[in-house]
C-alpha cells in the first residue's frame, strides 16, 4: 500500500504526516535523509520520513525546555483541557488513526481500532487526573516548624517507544508527562512512526503549545538514545521495548542519574488448574496469547496445564485456534496479522525447531503461512519442558506451547523461575487456590481467570528484569512528578 493509497482511504488525508514534529514545526532531516516505512502485510513502502540525527535531537530538547516551564505555571485545568481535546480529536479519528495504525504495523483493524480507543483513554484518564496532583501537611517536629510537601514536574522527559503499540505505547508515557507540567520528546520505533507523527498532527490541533512535544523519525536510534541519556537537560527517560534496549539505557542514563521508567520484555506464565472453567481458559488463552499476533509483552509465553485436564485443554484450544483466520489486517474476519519482520518470523521458527528437537509435538500450525513474508500458522505444540528455548525467552509470536504439571507448588516454581515479571494468568475456581496462587506468584499483573489485563486505569509494569514503575491508573502520573517537602520556620 502506498502512502497515495492509504491517503485515499482517509477521511482526514492531514493525519498522514511523513515530515517529522520537531520543536512545533514540521520538517525533513536537517540533511535531507529519509528511511522507508513499509506495510508489513506485502513488504511495500508506505512512504518515506525524515531520518534525524543527534542534532535535531538536541534543538527539539531545547525547544522542549523553553516550553516547559509556561506548560508547568498553566493551572491544571487549562492543561487538562488540552489533553481532553486531543482526546476527543483521537476518538473522532479513530477509523483514520487505526488504518494508518495497521498499515504501517500489521494488526488486524479491529485491534487497531481497540489500541486507539486504549490509548485515547490515557489521554482521558491523565487529563482527569492532572487535576489531582495532591501535596501534603505533616505535622511539624518542633514547635515553630511547618512541613509542606509539593509534587512538581520532572522537566523534559524523552520517550523512546515500540512498534507493537504504535498508538498506545505514546499515550501512557506522554499523557501523564503532560498533565504533570513536563514537555515531552518522543523517538518512536523506526518500523511505525506515522501512528506517532498523526498523534502529533492531533496534538497540535488540540493547542498544545509550540515545542512542548516533538516527534523524532530516525533510524539511527542507539544515537538518540545517546542524546536523550546525555543531554543533560531530559531529566527522565521513559522506555517500552526490549529488556535488553532497557539495560543499555539505563547504563547511559547512570552517567547522569537521570530518573527512568522501563516497561520490558515479559514471559508470561498462563496457568491452568483441574479445577477451571475450561472453556473459559480457552477463550483467555486466546485472547492473551493471540492478541496482536503474540506480539505483546503480556502475551501468554508459557501455557501450564494440570495433568487432569491437559488432553482435554489442548484438544478444546486446537479446535478454537484452528478457527483463526490469517490475512491482510485491512481485510475484514482477519484475526491473525503478518509478523512485524522477517527477524520475528525467524524467531518463532527457532524457538519451534528447538522444541521439536527436544521432543514437543506440534498439534496445530507449525509453520510459514502460505501467504508467505511474514505470516506464520498459529501454533501448538504439546510436551512442553523448562528445558526448551520459550521456557526462558519471550516468542513475541503466534507459538502457544503447552507444559504439563501436577501440583500447585510445581508449577508456581516453575512459572517463577525466569528473569522477568511482567503479566502472569491463571484460571481456577477454588476460592483458596485463587488467593495463595495470585500472591505467590512474582509479576507485576496478575490476571485470574481472564486473559486481558490491559486498562488505563489499572497500574500496568513489572518486576524483576521486566522494568521499573507504572503506567497508567492514579500512580502513573507519580513517575513524571518530583516532591519537594519545604521546611517552614514560623
Ligand atoms: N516490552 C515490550 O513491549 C516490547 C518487547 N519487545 C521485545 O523485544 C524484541 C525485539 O524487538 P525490538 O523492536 O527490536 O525492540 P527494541 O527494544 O529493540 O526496540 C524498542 C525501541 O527502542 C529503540 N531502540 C533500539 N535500540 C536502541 C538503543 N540502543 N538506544 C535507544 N533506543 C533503541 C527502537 O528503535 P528502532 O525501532 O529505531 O530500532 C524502538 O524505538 C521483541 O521480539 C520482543 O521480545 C519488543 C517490543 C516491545
Ligand atoms: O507489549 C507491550 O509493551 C504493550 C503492552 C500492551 C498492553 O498495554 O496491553
Amino acid at each position: 500500500m502506498l502512502a497515495r493509497d492509504l491517503k485515499s482511504l482517509l477521511k482526514d488525508p492531514g493525519l498522514l504526516a511523513t515530515d517529522a514534529f520537531l520543536a512545533g514545526d514540521w520538517v525533513g532531516a536537517d540533511d535531507g535523509a529519509t528511511f522507508a516505512v513499509t506495510n508489513p502485510a506485502n513488504g511495500e513502502t508506505i512512504c518515506q520520513v525524515p531520518d534525524m540525527g543527534r542534532a535535531e535531537a538536541a534543538r527539539a530538547i531545547e525547544a522542549a525546555a523553553a516550553a516547559q516551564k509556561d506548560w508547568a505555571a498553566k493551572t491544571a485545568k487549562e492543561r487538562a483541557g488540552v489533553l481532553r481535546k486531543w482526546y476527543d480529536l483521537m476518538m473522532a479519528a479513530q477509523e483514520d488513526l487505526a488504518l494508518i495504525l495497521t498499515a504501517e504495523m500489521g494488526k488486524p483493524l479491529a485491534e487497531s481500532r481497540g489500541e486507539i480507543a486504549y490509548g485515547a483513554g490515557f489521554v482521558e484518564w491523565f487529563a482527569e487526573e492532572a487535576k489531582r496532583i495532591y501535596g501534603e501537611t505533616i505535622p511539624g517536629h518542633q514547635p515553630d516548624k511547618r512541613l509542606t510537601v509539593i509534587r512538581q514536574p520532572v522537566g523534559v522527559v524523552a520517550a523512546i517507544t515500540p512498534w507493537n503499540f504504535p498508538n498506545a505505547m505514546i499515550t501512557r508515557k506522554a499523557a501523564p508527562a503532560l498533565a504533570a507540567g513536563c514537555a515531552i520528546l518522543i523517538k518512536p520505533a523506526a518500523e511505525t512512526p506515522l501512528s506517532a507523527l498523526a498523534m502529533a498532527v492531533l496534538a497540535e490541533r488540540a493547542g498544545l503549545p509550540k515545542g512542548l512535544m516533538s516527534v523524532i523519525t530516525s533510524s539511527k536510534s542507539s544515537d538518540i538514545g545517546k542524546e536523550f541519556s546525555e543531554n543533560p537537560v531530559v531529566r527522565k527517560i521513559t522506555f517500552t521495548g526490549s529488556t535488553e534496549v532497557g539495560r543499555i539505557l539505563l547504563r547511559q542514563a547512570a552517567d547522569q542519574v537521570k530518573k527512568c521508567s522501563m516497561e520490558l520484555g515479559g514471559n508470561a506464565p498462563f496457568i491452568v488448574f483441574d479445577d477451571a472453567d475450561l472453556d473459559a481458559a480457552v477463550k483467555g488463552a486466546i485472547a492473551c496469547k493471540f492478541r496482536n499476533n503474540g506480539q505483546t509483552c503480556v502475551c501468554a509465553n508459557r501455557i501450564y496445564v494440570q495433568s487432569g485436564v491437559y488432553d482435554a485443554f489442548a484438544a478444546k484450544l486446537a479446535e478454537a485456534v484452528g478457527k483463526l483466520k490469517v490475512g491482510d489486517g485491512m481485510d475484514d474476519g482477519t484475526d491473525l496479522g503478518p509478523l512485524i519482520s522477517d527477524a520475528a518470523r525467524e524467531k518463532v521458527e527457532t524457538h519451534l525447531a528447538d522444541a521439536t528437537a527436544k521432543g514437543a509435538k506440534v498439534i496445530l500450525g507449525g509453520k510459514p503461512h502460505q501467504r508467505g513474508g511474514t505470516f506464520f500458522e498459529p501454533t501448538i505444540v504439546t510436551g512442553a519442558t523448562q528445558e526448551m528455548q520459550f521456557a526462558t525467552d519471550e516468542t513475541f509470536g503466534p507459538l502457544a506451547p503447552l507444559f504439563r504439571f501436577e501440583t500447585e507448588d510445581d508449577v508456581i516454581a516453575m512459572a517463577n523461575d525466569t528473569i522477568f515479571g511482567l503479566a502472569s494468568y491463571f484460571f481456577a475456581r477454588d476460592l483458596s487456590r485463587v488467593y495463595k496462587v495470585a500472591e505467590a506468584l512474582e509479576y507485576g499483573i496478575v490476571g485470574v481467570n481472564t486473559g486481558l489485563i490491559s486498562t488505563e486505569v489499572a497500574p500496568f509494569g513489572g518486576v524483576k528484569q521486566s522494568g521499573l514503575g507504572r503506567e497508567g491508573s492514579r500512580h502513573g502520573i507519580e513517575d513524571y512528578l518530583e516532591m519537594k517537602y519545604i521546611c517552614m520556620s514560623v
